[in-house]
């Protein structure tokens, strides 16, 4: 099995390196910013309220002494996503966590919500990938390898009700990721896919406030987490090259049973993938039971 793994295991440096966060003025992204500034990394974060953004660098700077680099831009926005990596300079290591989401059934969700999500979750990626990967390319040999590393969320493996626009945005960031990590890698560049349950953060806030009932009952089946529990699990699977990022227990089993074609650099999680594949997917099905059973249950309450 060990020498059939690809691409071969790596290690990437945080320390002295240039880390570009979008959507790192709140919730994770700004648990990542600060975290890679106590690392010792130098760190930019974009967003689009200039407010939230100085009030971050604020922040970070109180805790660390660290200044961080702040970026006034909508990812949906090519050109000011493109103006920002130029003035912020060639990156290291690009974590894309930007990400809104409107929990709603797809029938009483307008077009235009769909759209919203897919544009800032899915073509917002796409935006700052395009714009930063001729830089990170450059001089790659003496700089050591890069990572890009993309949000997904635990609905990105498995759809959830109330989801329909959400899921298809982070499922679509694992076709990109899985494609584009084949593409890079002549370059040293690694791609990680990260994985979190429901997580403590003002964006979960707000989503509470219109999520269905049912929505939460089935993401409550993986717990939630800390915004700063979530970006240790991240940043240290970014500095080991994986792939796949999962964040608490019931994500390592997610990211076992939805293993499909993932690169996996590590011997012992491609032996537990082979060996747990059918136990697994007996756990999935037991979950599908429960969560439909909840569903049939929730509808006849509501008659
Ligand atoms: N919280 C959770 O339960 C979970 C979250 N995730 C994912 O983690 C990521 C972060 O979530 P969370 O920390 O909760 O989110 P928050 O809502 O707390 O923060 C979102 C950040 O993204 C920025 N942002 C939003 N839209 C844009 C845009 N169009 N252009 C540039 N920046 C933008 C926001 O700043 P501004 O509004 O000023 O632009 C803010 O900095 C998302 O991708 C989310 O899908 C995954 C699993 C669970
Ligand atoms: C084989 C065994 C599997 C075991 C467990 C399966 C549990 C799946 C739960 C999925 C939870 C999805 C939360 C999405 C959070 C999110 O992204 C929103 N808060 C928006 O930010």
């Amino acid at each position: 099995l060990h020498h059939i793994l690809r691409p071969r295991p790596v290690r990437i440096p945080i320390k002295n390196r240039h880390v570009f966060v979008t959507g790192g003025s709140s919730g994770i992204g700004l648990a990542l910013a600060h975290q890679a500034a106590s690392d010792g990394a130098r760190v930019s974060i974009l967003a689009r309220s200039v407010d939230k953004l100085q009030e971050a660098k604020q922040a970070i700077r109180l805790a660390t002494g660290i200044d961080v680099g702040v970026f006034s831009a909508d990812v949906r926005d090519y050109d000011a996503v493109a103006r920002a990596v130029e003035e912020a300079g060639p990156i290291d290591v690009l974590i894309v966590n930007q990400g809104v989401f409107v929990p709603r059934e797809l029938e009483q969700q307008e077009l235009d919500e769909v759209r919203f999500m897919l544009d800032v979750n899915l073509m917002g990626t796409f935006n700052m990938i395009k714009a930063a990967l001729p830089a990170m390319k450059l001089r790659r040999k003496d700089r050591g390898p890069a990572s890009i590393a993309l949000m997904s969320s635990q609905a990105g493996q498995v759809g959830i009700y109330g989801y329909t626009a959400y899921s298809a945005s982070k499922f679509g960031l694992r076709g990109l990721a899985e494609a584009l990590q084949q593409e890079v890698i002549a370059d040293d560049i690694h791609v990680s896919l990260i994985f979190p349950p429901d997580t403590d953060t003002p964006g979960l806030a707000e989503e509470n406030k219109i999520k269905p009932q049912i929505t939460s009952i089935i993401a409550a089946s993986s717990g939630a987490m800390k915004a700063d529990e979530v970006a240790k699990k991240a940043l240290s699977g970014i500095k080991s090259g994986s792939f796949i990022i999962s964040c608490n227990l019931e994500g390592l089993l997610l990211a076992i049973v939805t293993a499909g074609f993932a690169p996996q650099r590590s011997l012992l999680m491609a032996f537990v993938e082979v060996v747990a594949a059918g136990i697994t997917r007996f756990a999935a099905l037991c979950f599908q039971w429960n969560w439909y059973d909840s569903i049939g249950k929730w509808h006849a309450q509501k008659k």
